[in-house]
């Protein structure tokens, strides 16, 4: 456990703040999602210090956890908030988001998204291509209206994270090259309602690593360089997000020096910067709590069935992730080690392998780290309803998303005549 957790061990018993997490299963039962307020606050009010005096805006990046009082209280601390959909965007809306701090990031932003984010006013458009750049041109003029951009760069620059969460080689779909986005900011004029405002990049996510985001930085200053000298003019410069959080023995750099590295060497340069953070703001602010159901022992393996599955959290299976799991418990018998399984139909449905554990049928375990990518991700899969959601805050704990009922998920579904 690092950052902002605030989940400790009292007496050998897991809590959450001042909440003892058997009382959420007692209460909101399991598998649930718990997040703690002041977590989330002391990371968000860690990024916006570490600025100085230097002019920012922190847009969250809403897809690391979705859930609207995880934004609301994001908006009531000053965010703006990064979308890649429409549907994000009624997020931060109902949320009490303020559209003037939105930038609008993704590669396939349809018509009636674009429409949407023109009606709202957003802050920006983070353009991915040309074609893009064509049809938000067309779309704004019969609107009548000027649609703020800024071209995301994909700079070349190797995140050395995992291949599926990599998004700044010239292989990904991410961005416009350096020269074609030259190119295109040079010939501004022949886009009548484009407001070309801004530059942005975002190479990757979870990155350990301070080096690639001092080399995207470098070639986004000169970039700006370049296109300053032929007398365009950038308002900001988005960096993106990608800050890594600690899951296990990763020592990612602080948020501290992570945001020195950004505005280093910035010199005369006086732009707005914009940074994207998601997981460093909310993963380590949350767990996934889940009680065991069966052990089960054969020959090979010792494996501890749990009631959360690949479908409440995505990350193990899908990146073959690392999450510590722990005991909410702290158990006195004899360690064994688990193979920490879910009860949907896939070989590939585990939350942890090889954990050295004391366990019985009918303990808690809690899933760290669990607050990003963790509930946004998950899915209904083998008809499982998605788990609720509680935010903790000091001595209370709030009910943020009850858990699905069946019912809600075959409503939209019709039997034919
Ligand atoms: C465009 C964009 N911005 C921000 C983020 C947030 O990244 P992270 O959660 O790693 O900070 C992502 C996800 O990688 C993204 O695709
Ligand atoms: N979903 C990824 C992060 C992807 C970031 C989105 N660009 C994860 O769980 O680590």
């Amino acid at each position: 456990m690092s950052g902002f957790s605030s989940f400790i061990y009292r007496n050998n018993e897991l809590y959450a703040e001042s909440i003892s997490l058997q009382q959420i299963a007692h209460e909101y039962g399991t598998p649930c999602y718990i997040y703690s307020r002041s977590a989330l606050t002391r990371a968000y009010q860690e990024f916006d210090s570490a600025f100085t005096s230097h002019a920012h805006l922190i847009c969250y990046a809403v897809k690391a956890n979705s859930n609207i009082a995880v934004l609301n209280l994001f908006a009531r601390l000053g965010s703006g908030f990064d979308i890649v959909s429409g549907g994000e965007l009624q997020r931060v809306l109902k949320a009490g988001g303020d559209p003037r701090k939105v930038v609008f990031s993704g590669v396939g932003k349809k018509i009636d998204e674009m429409r949407m984010a023109l009606t709202a006013d957003i802050l920006c458009f983070n353009v991915e291509s040309e074609a893009e750049l064509l049809l938000l041109n067309q779309v704004a003029s019969e609107m009548h209206k000027t649609a703020p951009v800024s071209l995301r760069v994909n700079p070349d620059v190797d995140a050395k994270t995992h291949p599926y969460i990599s998004t700044g080689l010239k292989e990904n779909k991410f961005g416009i090259p350096i020269n074609e986005a030259e190119r295109l900011y040079s010939s501004a004029k022949q886009f009548s309602h484009i407001n070309f405002m801004g530059l942005d990049c975002h190479i990757g996510s979870q990155l350990t690593d301070l080096d690639p985001f001092v080399q995207a930085r470098k070639k986004m200053f000169d970039l700006v360089d370049r296109l300053e000298k032929q007398g365009l003019q950038i308002n900001h410069l988005d960096l993106g997000g990608g800050l890594g959080i600690r899951y296990a023995d990763e020592t990612p750099p602080s948020i501290k020096d992570y945001v020195s590295a950004l505005c280093a060497s910035i010199g005369q340069r006086k732009k707005r910067i914009l940074i994207e953070p998601g997981r460093s703001l909310v993963g380590n602010s949350g767990l996934l709590l889940t009680r065991v159901e069966y052990l089960k022992h054969t020959p090979e393996r010792n494996f501890a069935i749990v009631d959360a599955a690949m479908n409440d959290l995505m990350r193990p299976a899908f990146y073959n992730a690392y999450h510590e799991i722990l005991p909410v418990i702290k158990g006195k018998g004899t360690v064994s080690n688990y193979q920490i399984v879910g009860p949907v139909c896939e070989t590939g449905d585990f939350l942890g392998h090889n954990r050295k554990l004391t366990l019985a049928s009918g303990d808690l375990l809690a899933v760290m780290s669990a607050g990003a990518y963790g509930m946004s991700m998950s899915s209904n899969y083998n008809t499982r309803p998605r788990a609720a959601e509680v935010m903790v805050d000091d001595n209370n704990i709030y009910l943020i998303r009850e858990r699905e009922s069946v019912d809600q998920l075959m409503a939209a579904e019709k039997i034919l005549p």
